[in-house]
């Protein structure tokens, strides 16, 4: 074989040899990385979410970054609005002065007691409207709204859950204003205990280092927290938040204005007694009054398809509706109780 032959043949040898070694390693990345399936998911879900909230600017994320942005809120979600929460005037108020226009005024602000709280605490029993308040406020705010599963920063591989908190502060900050709500934050950020894994309170530690860090800044990341447990929370959690709402069980009069503003959609019988119907709802929160609401349309469809064959006339709906709905639902709440689920 002439010597050039020889050179062909080896470069070409050489060639094959590099490009087995180039797809064997590609291959190798992609699928001994564990997270390699997931990251390709979240950065399809991002695409798609960044679409739906109209988030066109190109902003360079990182893989950690990329399954953050998934917790964002979008679509259907981000929909609530003042006038979706009923019974909350005086709290929607204070909200307002105390976060939303510290918010809106920061940018022209040279006063730093101006800017809003680095972190607020929405606490109170289940199903008053915590997370509804939490979403609306972001939206009177025009703030993008992470709905921080804590189960998201969790991993089980070392090190990836500091790089995940690190990712979510980072992202915040990349879309501000920002806030960072996270639903029972007992849970994530409790008294901390000597038995955290090592992981987990390295996580935490890191945690508040970061929203310190923010707390210096102009950058506009708030941290929205929401608990039925207050008392559970790790003081040093309650202490950086500041800004703290009171969310209780509604009374009479709010129970009314919930129900109005869940049927304002309903065509009611003329007769229909709104006031009643509160009245003998004593103890039942916002989402239960849902839920009762739910069951009385329901029931009223039902007769509408016995006696029309379709829901096209729509019939109107009947206090005894509601009556039955509420006293089915209390029905099944009280056997709950008796069964010891609740
Ligand atoms: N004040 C309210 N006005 C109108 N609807 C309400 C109100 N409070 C609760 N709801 C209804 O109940 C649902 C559940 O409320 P939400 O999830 O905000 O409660 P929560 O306090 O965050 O509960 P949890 O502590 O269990 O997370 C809401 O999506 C809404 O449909």
């Amino acid at each position: 074989m002439s010597d050039r032959a020889e050179i062909i043949s080896i470069a070409m040898r050489l060639g094959a040899a590099a490009a087995i070694s180039f797809f064997t390693v590609r291959y190798l990345v992609k699928y001994l990385d564990p997270n390699y399936k997931l990251n390709e998911e979240s950065k399809k879900r991002v695409t798609e979410l960044f679409r739906e909230i109209g988030l066109d600017k190109e902003v360079e994320l990182n893989e950690h970054e990329v399954r953050i942005a998934t917790q964002f809120v979008g679509g259907q979600d981000v929909g609530a609005n003042w006038s979706d929460i009923g019974g909350c005037d005086e709290l929607i108020d204070e909200l307002k002065d105390r976060v939303i226009l510290p918010l809106t005024i920061a940018s022209e602000s040279t006063s730093s007691l101006l800017c809003p709280p680095k972190g607020i605490l929405l606490y109170g029993p289940p199903g008053c409207g915590k997370t509804l308040i939490a979403k609306a406020v972001a939206r009177a705010a025009g703030c993008r709204f992470i709905n921080m599963q804590v189960s998201n920063l969790t991993d089980k591989w070392y090190g990836e859950s500091q790089k995940l908190t690190a990712a979510l502060f980072s992202v915040a900050q990349k879309f501000q204003p920002t806030i960072i709500f996270i639903d029972e934050i007992d849970s994530f950020l409790r008294d901390r205990q000597s038995h955290d894994h090592e992981a987990t309170a390295m996580m935490k530690a890191q945690f508040m280092t970061l929203w310190d860090g923010f707390a210096t800044t102009n950058d506009q990341v708030i941290v929205m927290g929401a608990t039925n447990r207050p008392a559970d929370v790790d003081p040093a959690i309650l202490r950086r938040m500041a800004a703290r709402f009171f969310i209780p069980f509604p009374s009479q009069t709010q129970r009314r204005q919930i129900l109005k503003v869940i049927l304002r959609e309903e065509t009611l019988a003329e007769d229909t007694d709104l006031e009643a119907i509160a009245e003998a709802a004593n103890g039942l929160s916002g989402s239960d009054l849902k839920e009762v609401c739910r069951l009385a349309v329901l029931s009223r469809a039902k007769k509408t398809l016995a006696d029309c064959g379709s829901l096209r006339n729509r019939q109107i709906l009947q206090q005894s509706d509601l009556i039955n709905a509420l006293s089915q639902y209390i029905k099944a709440s009280r056997m709950l109780v008796e069964h010891g689920l609740d």
